[in-house]
Order: structure tokens, then C-alpha cells, then sequence
């Protein structure tokens, strides 16, 4: 593959605004490829649907981490957090079909005890699923913006994911779970490392 999996993240500021007569213009144009009659009346509202629906599924393209990752307590922490089961809805860059699952986020706070509210930790999830994704790069952008932002000590992304691209068309293998997993700094240490995967798998159902 010559497309890198952590490609260099795009400043918000250089993403152009989501061009809705664009998107309805290509939409027009997907559904007559189809056969499809654009005029008829159950179609006739649906370009400009699809732009509605297309913008807000890329709306993490033109949001920040550290936007999200804003409220930080110094509380003196320093054992790790963990939230698990974070829901997510992303959108396979390669197909534009989605896939879904469940994102699990801990981190070690850094030396000064800076913690989030772990609202934001599954914000931040939104922001990255939200863009076209591969499931490696999503689990990497998450991790290293905990580590840069909360400057965490420690830090594991673990995503199960299901991709309909595998489900729906292709493979069609219903049921097939990708999971990935992004390990930084402290967390990285075998038995920390096991006790958060421990706490990740006790909620296995
Ligand atoms: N590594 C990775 N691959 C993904 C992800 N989402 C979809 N894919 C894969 O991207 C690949 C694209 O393969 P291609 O051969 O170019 O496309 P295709 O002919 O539609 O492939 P099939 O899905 O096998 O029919 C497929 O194997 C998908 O399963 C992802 O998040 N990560
Ligand atoms: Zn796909």
C-alpha cells in the first residue's frame, strides 16, 4: 500500500467547508449511473438529503482534539482511568460504508495529575470517527492526542469494530470483528498493560 495508515493530520483550518451543491451535484450523478430516474418523486428531495447526511458524518474533519479534550481538572491523579464501551460510528475511507463498534480509551495522567472529563474522552472518539477512517489510523489518532493533550504517562486505545464493507457486500462475513489497539509510554509496561486489558475484557458479554 502506498497510502500511509497515520497520515499527517490536516489542519481543520485547511479543510475547505463541506460544498453541499457539490455533494448534491455527485449524488445526482451517483444515482443516474445507477439507472436510476432523478426526477421521480421519491428522489427528487434525496441529493440534497444525502449532503445533509454526508456533511454531518464528516463534521470531525473540520473539529480539533484539543477543542474537545478542553476541560481538565489537576486533581492529583495518577492511577489510571479507563472508559470502556465508548459507542462509535465511523465511515471506511474506502467505501464509504460504515462501520461501528466499540472504542475503549484509558490513560495514566501525567506526573501532575491532569484529567479529562470522561465525557471527552468519547468526544474525542466522535471527532476522529467522524471523517473517512481506517480503523489503524482511528485507534492511532485517539492515542497520540491523549498523549500530546492530557500529556498522559500512559495510554491504550482498543476499537472492536464491525465493517459493512465486509458485511453488506464483498466477503460478507456478518460478524467478523476488526480489533485494533494503540498502546503509549507507561501503558506499555506488561503488567500495567494487563490490568487494562483486564478491566476491558470484564466487561466482555
Ligand atoms: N486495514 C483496513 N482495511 C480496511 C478497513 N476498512 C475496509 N478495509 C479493507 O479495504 C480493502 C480494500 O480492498 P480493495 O481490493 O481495494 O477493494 P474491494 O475490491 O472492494 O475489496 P473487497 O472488500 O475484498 O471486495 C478491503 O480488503 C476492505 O476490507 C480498515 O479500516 N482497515
Ligand atoms: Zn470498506
Amino acid at each position: 500500500m502506498t497510502d500511509s495508515i497515520v497520515a499527517p493530520e490536516r489542519d481543520p483550518a485547511d479543510v475547505p467547508a463541506f460544498d453541499h451543491a457539490r455533494a448534491e451535484a455527485a449524488v445526482r450523478e451517483l444515482l443516474a449511473a445507477m439507472g436510476e430516474d432523478v426526477e421521480r418523486e421519491g428522489l427528487r428531495d434525496t441529493p440534497a438529503r444525502v449532503a445533509r447526511a454526508y456533511a454531518e458524518l464528516t463534521v470531525g474533519l473540520h473539529q480539533r482534539p484539543e477543542d474537545v479534550l478542553t476541560t481538565t481538572f489537576d486533581l492529583g491523579h495518577d492511577e489510571m482511568v479507563l472508559v470502556r464501551d465508548i459507542e462509535l460510528w465511523s465511515m471506511c475511507e474506502h467505501h464509504l460504508v460504515p462501520f461501528t463498534g466499540v472504542a475503549h480509551v484509558g490513560y495514566i495522567p501525567s506526573t501532575s495529575g491532569k484529567i479529562t472529563g470522561l465525557s471527552k474522552m468519547a468526544r474525542l472518539v466522535d471527532v476522529y470517527s467522524k471523517r473517512p477512517q481506517v480503523q489503524e489510523r482511528l485507534t492511532t489518532q485517539i492515542a497520540d492526542a491523549m498523549t500530546d493533550i492530557l500529556e498522559a504517562r500512559g495510554v491504550i486505545v482498543v476499537i472492536e469494530a464491525e465493517h459493512l464493507c465486509m458485511t453488506m457486500r464483498g466477503v460478507r462475513k456478518a460478524g467478523a470483528r476488526t480489533i485494533t489497539s494503540a498502546v503509549r509510554g507507561q501503558m506499555r509496561d506488561a503488567a500495567t498493560r494487563s490490568e487494562a486489558m483486564a478491566l476491558i475484557r470484564s466487561g466482555t458479554r
